[in-house]
């Protein structure tokens, strides 16, 4: 018998996000972090509509969003702060929540650290190093200890998770090598929050300055707190760039220290940076142990929530006996490319934003401000675990059910795998035998206005029937962290897609 079904080193968000996601489906989990507490300082500061809906999994999605404010302007702006461009950000997304919100991170990591400590089967262990770990046939086996003392305990779980930051100790324990993009530019991050009763400044929800004097960044994160960034010259002093008083004159159009505290000032080197593997046996890393991006998408917290997502269904699948130990593999396939593709693309708007040389910077402001229409929004699809069909790995739409207090899909079907369609299907026995072993939720959603039979859920509006209907589908099977595994039209297409899915893992075994 292990100690645990999962152990988890690092208790930031993406530790936090699994060990609840994992709790929540019945695991016994232990999550080890170094600190003796949280992480008072904020560092991620966006979350977008994708992320909204893996809070949904975890049940704060509401908590949180009580928390957050949304964040609908991205704006391109000259070094006059006049606007060049902007990225989407208004858009209507397949999830139903809004594209982007920002937040004050201390704000929400309680929200998750609350939850993470009230789910049963989960045990938070701070203070706590993990010194060793090994990945046998049967289990993982760790030593731990609280820092600087020799006494060690030795833990032992069925897997493991190296959610344990940029400089994982537990990639680097593995041997797992990372293939470096090639980003890099340092800039000073600085956190401040505006003293009551003062008036806000005017700043957009996120606005880059492309000043090729200086490139630079600031946000609104909700209520009282403001990030500015800028970026240094090549062979700047990073520690004199962020103290106070190199800092204070760089904000004094906003604030000064009459108006406001500087919570934070620190530099960082922002990096472009993916893992070889995401797993070695029976060990898998996730969040920023496995990948680092340029912030310039925002996308940096909300990559490691999806690691969490597919993790945790995956880990289910396997803990369940429903998929051999290798199906894990399916993880680095279906993420890694995923995550690549962000980090690809964050280095090309990082690559826009810390432009220096003058004459570049002015061709590039000239094709931005010719841009008439806004690009469309980065969404790229999953490639592994899923079918042949188009809708296969893009983002499922989820509907309201007005017939269950208008409450999201997700909510009413939980975190599992659901088969969808608009009318019922007739399934037979081998395809009812692997949505079992799929643990699959099955519902039939009618367009609003149309009568159901017992048991249909309603949609609040026609999104998901016109969804499925503009893709020539009658059912489709969603993944529990809201991707296409597969659609199809006809009881026999949909038989022959689980065949294929199963075959997958019997690869896999
Ligand atoms: O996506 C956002 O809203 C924020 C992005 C961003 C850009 C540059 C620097 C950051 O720390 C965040």
């Amino acid at each position: 018998m292990t100690d645990a079904d999962v152990a988890i080193v690092g208790y930031g968000p993406v530790g936090q996000s699994l060990a609840i996601l994992l709790g929540r489906l019945g695991w016994r989990v232990v999550a080890f972090d170094r600190q003796p507490e949280l992480y008072p300082l904020p560092r991620a500061c966006h979350l977008d509509h994708e992320a909204m809906r893996i809070l949904q999994a975890m049940g704060i999605a509401d908590a949180v969003h009580e928390a957050i404010v949304p964040a609908r302007e991205y704006l391109l702006l000259r070094a006059d702060l006049s606007v060049l461009s902007d990225l989407p950000r208004g858009w209507r997304t397949p999830t139903g929540w809004e594209a982007s919100y920002h937040f004050f991170q201390p704000d929400i990591e309680g929200i998750f650290d609350r939850a993470a400590t009230s789910t049963p089967g989960v045990r938070i262990r701070q203070g706590v190093e993990v010194r060793t770990i090994e990945s046998t046939a049967q289990e993982v086996v760790l030593t731990v200890g609280a820092p600087g003392s020799p006494g060690t305990e030795t833990v032992r779980a069925t897997f493991a998770i190296g959610a344990d930051g940029a400089n994982s100790f537990v990639r680097r324990a593995l041997g797992i090598g990372e293939e470096d993009l090639g980003f890099e530019a340092t800039w000073v991050v600085n956190d401040v929050e505006v003293h009551e009763g003062r008036s806000l400044p005017d700043v957009p929800d996120t606005g880059q300055v492309l000043d090729p004097a200086q490139p630079r960044h600031m946000a609104w994160l909700g209520g009282r707190h403001y990030r500015w960034e800028f970026m240094l010259s090549p062979g700047a002093d990073p520690v004199q760039a962020a103290a106070p008083e190199a800092v204070w004159p760089t904000l004094s159009r906003w604030v000064d220290p009459s108006t406001a505290d500087l919570l934070r000032s620190a530099a960082y080197t922002f990096r472009s940076l993916v893992a070889d593997t995401f797993r070695s046996g029976r060990v898998m890393l996730a969040g920023d142990a496995a990948h680092l991006m340029p912030p310039f998408m925002g996308q940096g917290m909300v990559s490691g929530m999806r690691d969490a997502a597919t993790l945790a269904w995956m880990l289910d699948l396997v803990l369940r006996g429903s998929a051999p130990v290798a199906f894990l593999d399916a993880y680095t396939r279906s993420r890694r490319p995923h995550v690549l593709a962000f980090i690809r693309q964050s280095m090309e708007v990082g690559l826009l934003v810390c432009e220096t040389d003058p004459v570049k910077a002015a061709a590039r402001d000239r094709v931005l401000a010719a841009q008439i229409e806004t690009p469309p929004p980065f969404q790229p699809a999953v490639t592994a675990f899923v079918g042949d069909h188009p809708l296969a790995g893009t983002i499922a739409v989820q509907p309201r059910i007005a017939n269950r207090d208008g409450r999201l899909l997700d909510d009413v079907l939980g975190f599992r795998f659901a088969l969808l369609s608009p009318a019922a299907i007739d399934v037979g026995a081998d395809v009812a035998a692997a949505l079992r072993r799929l643990g699959a939720a099955t519902a039939v959603i009618r367009p609003r206005g149309s009568a159901p039979s017992e048991g249909d859920l309603v949609e609040a509006d026609r999104r998901f029937t016109d969804w499925l209907a503009a893709s020539g589908a009658d059912w489709v099977l969603v993944r529990p962290d809201g991707y296409v595994a597969t659609a199809g039209a006809g009881a026999e297409s949909l038989e022959e897609s689980l065949a294929s899915l199963w075959g997958e893992i019997a690869v896999a075994a």
